[in-house]
């Protein structure tokens, strides 16, 4: 059985202005201690696909299929056990930290509290396992005094995965860990979590724009694109070798690991993301592709198999499997 297992999930706003349809229709597997890297530009549903996983969605977005972590839906827990899931078997990390970290608590005193929260620590074992927590993230012991105004960007990155941490979850979600951090430290920081997912046997959910950041840390990828996985595979075929255009286009904007350019839009991809509200007929990346045909317009292809462990939804894809057999 799968560690984590998304089984056509769909995620809906509701907004003044009508329905957003946020995330649309995802399959995917997590094996335990795996990596799994979700790609993909501003607004095709990242985030949102990070925040259902721990069902931490705001209020009035509709939830649709099923999330399996260790084979119980977390769409459908009760609340008590939902709670207890978010910190002992599954946690997240945020963009740049600054949705984690509460403003006037000691850095010790937050990691500390979901030990004690859930009764895994006294106060005195909770200090202890702060110190050690501390240490594993490359911060010395007394940073426990600190306020998170006191530490730098890079810090306060590596509090939020000792946090995460804590509990010894088996799962760990990490949206967007590194983009507010400058290059070292974004390069620090990665090999962090990588020391981490390898040393600890700790299954990795990372999501970023940055296919390059991506491929170097995950085992596996899902480009994301209006709401859809596009193409999901092994790292390196999917950034060496992409068999959607539009995965191909994402790794040639982010060519190498912590590209200074890579906090910009996709270059070489014309045009914006559509908006969700009114996604163009056919396949959704179809007013961009560079090799669109004419049936692209009307025809949304399911994904399919692209080769080994492999699937991507482009009808290009069909053809070269068509030429090859
Ligand atoms: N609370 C919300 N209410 C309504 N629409 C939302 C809400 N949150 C996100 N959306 C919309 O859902 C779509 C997906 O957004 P999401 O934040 O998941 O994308 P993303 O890929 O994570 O983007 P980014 O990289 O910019 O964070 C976007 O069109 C966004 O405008």
């Amino acid at each position: 059985m799968s560690l984590l297992e998304l089984d056509d999930l769909s995620v809906t706003y509701t907004i003044e202005a009508g329905e957003v349809p946020a995330v649309r229709g995802v399959s995917l597997t997590l094996e335990a201690g795996a990596a799994l890297g979700i790609a993909g530009e501003s607004g095709s549903g990242k985030s949102t696909l990070a925040m259902a996983l721990l069902r931490l969605l705001p209020r009035g977005a509709r939830v649709g299929g099923r999330i399996l972590l260790d084979g119980e839906d977390v769409l459908t827990m009760k609340w008590g056990r939902l709670r207890a899931v978010r910190w002992a078997q599954a946690s997240i990390v945020f963009q740049g930290a600054q949705h984690g970290l509460n403003p006037v608590h000691r850095i010790g005193d937050q990691i500390a509290e979901p030990l004690l929260t859930h009764g895994l620590a006294g106060p005195e074992a909770a200090r202890g396992r702060v110190a050690e927590l501390l240490r594993q993230v490359g911060l010395p012991d007394w940073r426990a005094r600190s306020y998170p105004h006191e530490l730098s960007g890079g810090q306060r990155q590596r509090v939020m995965i000792a946090m995460a941490l804590a509990c010894s979850p088996r799962l760990i979600v990490a949206d967007e860990p590194t983009t507010a951090l400058d290059v070292m430290v974004q390069a620090q920081v990665l090999t962090l979590i990588k020391r981490l997912v390898a040393e600890r046997g700790i299954s990795l959910v990372m999501i970023s724009h940055d296919l390059s950041v991506l491929a170097d840390v995950c085992d596996r990828l899902a480009v994301m694109y209006a709401g859809r996985v596009v193409e999901h595979g092994p790292s390196r075929e999917v950034y060496h070798a992409a068999a959607h255009p539009y995965s191909r286009a994402l790794a040639a904007a982010f060519p190498t690991v912590g590209d200074p350019a890579s906090r910009l839009a996709p270059k070489g991809l014309g045009g914006d993301p559509p908006d969700p509200m009114r996604l163009p007929g056919g396949c959704a990346f179809h007013p961009r592709c560079p090799v669109a045909l004419e049936e692209c317009s009307t025809l949304d292809v399911e994904p399919r198999p692209a080769g080994e462990g492999r699937e991507a939804a482009c009808v290009h894809v069909r053809e070269k499997e068509q030429e090859a057999s």
